[in-house]
């Protein structure tokens, strides 16, 4: 069997005072590509926080790698969900991409030849090769979402974890990013993805697992849409289901 990357056994996790996690038991092994999947508010960023030891768990048990914390950043490349790239610092884009090397670097070398190299695929692969002398905060949602992918995969990481990548980024750039990471699952990466529509990652999902109010509903195979969402034609661009909808997902 491979080795896990991430395990969490019975893991809580509580904020504000609320259970905002409960019982979780989920380990993703190397070369897997998990789809997280749940309403509004089912837990999914927090799951994905949990899992990074991001946020400490009430009770439970975590790895990652097989260790209590992680020892080693460069394995991992994490896409934040609405982060604010450059945080008010007049940064570049190709600055911030090249900060997903600083992992990778030892403290004393100065940035290589192969540093470079990683940043500029990173910058293609995303599409903002012509953005990169931009300043980052005068961007779209989406443009900075691929700047924070591009950051991501500029570390040349073991394993991806990406909340919500595809949102506010338009279906060209949807298509561009579901190949670069059909390239590095078939490298072997793992990939943890949050998703609310599979759109055209949808092939390269391995295994789905659905929260619904901080509890795992359902887990294997993608679930297939059901109602309006399984009809023909259908887009899959309609807005995020509130808390406690039904689901479209087939549990
Ligand atoms: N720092 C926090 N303090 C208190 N409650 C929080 C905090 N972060 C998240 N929550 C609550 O935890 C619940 C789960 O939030 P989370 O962001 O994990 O859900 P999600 O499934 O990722 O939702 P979305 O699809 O909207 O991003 C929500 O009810 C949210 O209000």
């Amino acid at each position: 069997m491979t080795d896990a990357v991430f395990e969490l056994h019975d893991g809580h996790v509580r904020l504000d005072g609320r259970e905002i996690l409960s019982g979780i038991d989920l380990t993703i092994r190397e070369g897997e590509v998990v789809a997280l999947l749940g309403a509004n508010g089912s837990g999914k960023s927090t799951l994905v926080r949990a899992l990074l030891g991001l946020i400490p768990l009430s009770s439970g048990r975590r790895a990652v790698f097989g260790s209590p914390k992680i020892s080693d950043w460069g394995r991992i490349g994490y896409v934040p969900q609405r982060l604010e790239v450059g945080g008010g610092v007049p940064s570049t884009v190709r600055e911030i991409v090249s900060s997903g090397r600083i992992a990778r670097q030892s403290r004393f070398r100065l940035t290589s030849k192969a540093d470079r190299a990683a940043v500029d695929r990173a910058l293609a692969a995303t599409g903002i090769a012509g953005l990169a002398r931009r300043s980052a905060s005068r961007l779209s949602g989406g443009q900075q979402q691929r700047v924070l992918i591009a950051r991501a995969l500029a570390g040349e990481p073991d394993v991806l974890i990406m909340d919500e990548p595809l949102a506010g980024v338009d279906a060209a750039n949807q298509d561009a990013l579901a190949s670069t990471l059909a390239g590095l699952v078939a490298q072997g990466r793992t990939v943890v993805l949050v998703l609310h529509e599979l759109g055209p990652l949808a092939p390269l999902i391995t295994r789905s697992v659905v929260l619904d109010h901080g509890r795992v509903v359902h887990r294997g195979e993608p679930p297939e849409p059901t109602g309006a969402c399984a009809e023909p034609g259908h887009d899959h661009l309609h807005p995020h289901a509130p808390v406690g909808a039904p689901s479209v997902w087939k549990a």
